[in-house]
This record gives C-alpha cells, structure tokens and sequence, in this order.
C-alpha cells in the first residue's frame, strides 16, 4: 500500500532529520513505527502522509508513484491517505465546528445530505454526541477533540491511516476507544495502519508488527537496513 523508498527529508538540505530510510506497509497490514523523541518519525510520517516533500528517494501509494509534489503531493493523491496527528488544537480549524470539522474533506462533494449521513455515522462511530458537534474546539476536551479529527480522517474512506502519536495525549479509555475506532475502520476496509509513536507496549499490542526507527536508518550497515526492509 505505501513503500518508502530510499527517503531522505527534513528542513535543511544540508542537515536532513531523514536519511535514506525505507519502510513498506503492505495493503491491510498495520505496522508500528517506535523511535525516540525527536528522531524524526514525524518528519517520515508527514512524507508518508504526502504532506512534507522528500529531498531525495521516492513514494509509491496504492502501486503508484507519487509525483507532481509542490510542498505536499497533489490533493488527488493525498485523499488516498487519512492522518491524525498527536496535537489536535494544532491540526483543527479553531473556527470550525465539531461537525464541520469532520465534514471538511467532504466540502468539495456539494452533496449535503450525504455529508451529513457520513459525519453523522462517523460521530456516532468515535462517540462524539449531537450537542458535542455543534461545539468549537475551544469548548471541548483534548480528547473530544481527538475523536473528531480521528472521524475526519476517515470520512474519505483512505485505503491507508497515519496516526502519529494520536493518543500520546490521551488516558487509557479514550487511547482503547480510538484504536477499537481504527481497527474497526480497518476490519471493515480493508486499509493499511502506520501507527507511529514511542509506547512500545501500545504499538506492539496494536499492530501486526512493529520497527525500531534504528532499524530503518539507512546510513548503516546495508545489511542492518536491508533486514528492516523485509
Ligand atoms: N518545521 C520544522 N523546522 C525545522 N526543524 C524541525 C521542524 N519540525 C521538526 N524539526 C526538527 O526535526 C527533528 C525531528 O523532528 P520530528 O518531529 O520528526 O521528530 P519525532 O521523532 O516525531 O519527535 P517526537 O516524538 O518528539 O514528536 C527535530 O530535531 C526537530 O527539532
């Protein structure tokens, strides 16, 4: 589903956070990226996301390779992708609603009454109630928040889910909530996981395997790299 290939990405050409990493998720499986803080796992997962340019390597989606990048790929390619990122007041609209919000991917659709049928199907799935919608992000809880934006990841139906760090934030209840709300997501999809984040009990219970940003690193000894790749 997703295949990094020979990555390399960061702020500054000249000092990358990302080298020459590689990392395949195949279609439906899930799998646990762990690494330190600040070892860049965000930087990959936002080039996996299609949000951050690579400097050099590629990215192949869906048996595609990525291309046309600007900054981010093209949209029509980043649909193909939901993300959740480990900050919500730092990824929402603080203007939006609850509701709208989750209904954003969708508001090229113009179809209001299919908008609303999914979001409301959505809420229900995360356990967000009606009068929660109609709040600003300002009005509710981290979690809360969290939960909607887990619903907005999923409204276009992406063949691959990126969490990085979603539940970082979060206590036990609403870490399990959300990961049933994935896997349930995932069981009736068909969709491929990468999960990224530092709790390697969580990443180890959660998904079909797991890999040590260490592992990854290519400026290693090929052999190390190529073994993580397989
Ligand atoms: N927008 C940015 N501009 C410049 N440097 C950045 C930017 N974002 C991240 N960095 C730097 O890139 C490095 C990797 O950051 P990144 O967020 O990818 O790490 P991480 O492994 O996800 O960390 P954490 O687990 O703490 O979230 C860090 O040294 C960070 O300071």
């Amino acid at each position: 589903m997703l295949e990094l290939n020979r990555v390399t990405a960061g702020y500054d050409r000249r000092d990358p956070v990302v080298r020459d990493v590689s990392l395949a998720v195949a279609p439906g499986e899930s799998v646990g990226l762990l690494g330190p803080s600040g070892c860049g796992k965000s930087t990959l997962a936002r080039v996996a996301a299609l949000l951050h340019r690579p400097d050099a390597g590629s990215v192949v989606l869906a048996g595609a390779p990525v291309k046309g990048w600007r900054y981010r790929a093209p949209q029509e390619q980043r649909t193909a992708v939901g993300v959740v990122f480990q900050q919500p007041r730092l990824s929402a609209d603080p203007r939006l609603s609850l509701r709208e919000l989750i209904a954003q991917p969708l508001r090229s659709t113009g179809r209001r009454h299919e908008v609303a049928v999914r979001v409301a199907e959505l809420a229900r799935e995360v356990g967000l109630t009606g009068e929660l919608l109609d709040r600003r992000p300002h009005a509710v809880s981290d979690g809360q928040l969290q939960r909607a934006c887990l619903a907005r990841a999923l409204v276009l139906r992406p063949g691959l889910l990126i969490c990085d760090e979603m539940t970082a934030m979060l206590d036990a209840s609403t870490t399990a909530a959300l990961v049933s709300v994935v896997e349930a997501y995932r069981a009736e999809s068909g969709a491929a996981l990468l999960a990224v984040g530092h709790d390697r009990v969580l990443l180890e219970r959660w998904c079909d395997r797991t890999v040590r940003w260490e592992e990854l690193d290519g400026t290693r000894e090929p052999a190390e790299a190529v073994g993580a790749r397989g």
